[in-house]
């Protein structure tokens, strides 16, 4: 048998170097827009952060600012436009910033607008809601992206929505057993166990012409719903059956990316006290989690082009 000489990757690369994928924009502009239009205002708690795409290669290989809108400029159009276009939904916003920087600014071929939102509920005051003062809601952050490519009849709208940082826990109905055991595992199967975790969801429109409050609130009522009803054999089931249902009910929506810590909960062992614990203490561990991630999509789904492309492209 001759012996295969397998060429080894170059350690020592002689080729030129060049300037590779490129992006540039302001993040995390923080905008409160209140309308104020009666006594009963209403507010709208974002952070937005811009990124455009195009030639700039100018501005990093000679210092050649001339194609270059600031990123204090894209900072100054965001609260513009929080009075000028109105922020009626995260969606519709980042809908017409990222259209703007595409069709009015020469040098911008795609502008991709992330923005996050924060919960504000109107504060109970004498048993009623009050005008102008609210209480921040939790944790859970609503977030959407917008990506627009190209002008004219060729332009294409990608629009991504989701949520993060939404801790959802139920103390029964869950079990996870049945599991590959190895000469490592020391895992007990469990037929009854806490399931906890801080969900990250993103989920991607196939149109614009959406309901975007109506359909974000839709379809976090049945993650939640999935979550409390399916009784769980493992956190992987539970995920799938929250993607199925938001896609069952949502036919313009394509794919939902789930992401999930396992926000562990041990029996705590507390028979040095003579004490039995039938599921009532438990340690809340931090970490390490498992880490359950997961995407739920049509077969025909269409392709996602730059929809889930965070970076520089
Ligand atoms: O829902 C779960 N999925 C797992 O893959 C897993 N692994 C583990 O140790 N506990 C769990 N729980």
């Amino acid at each position: 048998m001759t012996a295969q000489i397998t060429q080894a990757a170059p350690t020592h690369l002689t080729g030129d170097i060049v300037l590779g994928p490129h992006q540039y924009g302001k993040a995390e502009n923080r905008v409160v827009r209140i309308y104020r239009e009666t006594d009963r205002h209403e507010i709208r708690d974002v952070s937005v952060s811009t990124s455009l795409r195009g030639d700039f290669a100018a501005a990093h290989l000679q210092g050649d600012q001339s194609s270059v809108l600031p990123t204090d400029t894209q900072k100054q159009t965001v609260y513009a436009f929080a009075k000028q276009r109105g922020l009626e939904s995260i969606e519709s916003y980042g809908l017409e910033l990222a259209r703007h920087f595409v069709d009015d600014v020469e040098p911008v071929r795609c502008a991709r607008i992330d923005v996050e939102e924060y919960a504000w509920a109107r504060a109970q005051v004498n048993g009623r809601e009050h005008d102008h003062t609210w209480i921040r809601q939790g944790q859970e952050v609503r977030t959407a992206a917008v990506t627009v490519e190209g002008t004219g009849d060729e332009q294409r709208t990608w629009v991504t929505a989701g949520l993060k940082d939404f801790t959802l826990l139920k103390s029964t109905g869950s079990a996870f057993s049945g599991f590959l055991v190895d000469e490592y595992t020391t895992l007990t199967p469990t037929e009854d166990r806490i399931l906890a975790t801080t969900l990250i969801a993103e989920w991607r429109y196939t149109t614009t012409d959406v309901d975007w409050e109506a359909t974000y609130l839709g379809v976090r009522a049945l993650f939640v719903e999935r979550f409390a009803e399916v009784h769980s054999l493992a956190l992987q089931q539970t995920l799938f059956e929250m993607g199925k249902a938001a896609l069952e009910a949502y036919p313009m929506i394509a794919e939902v990316r789930l992401a999930a810590p396992n926000k562990h909960h041990f029996d705590y062992d507390l028979s040095p006290f003579g004490l039995d614990n039938p599921n009532e203490v438990f340690h809340a561990d931090d970490r390490p989690y498992g880490l359950i991630q997961a995407t739920v999509q049509r077969s025909d789904a269409p392709d996602a082009g730059p929809a889930w492309t965070r970076g520089a492209a």
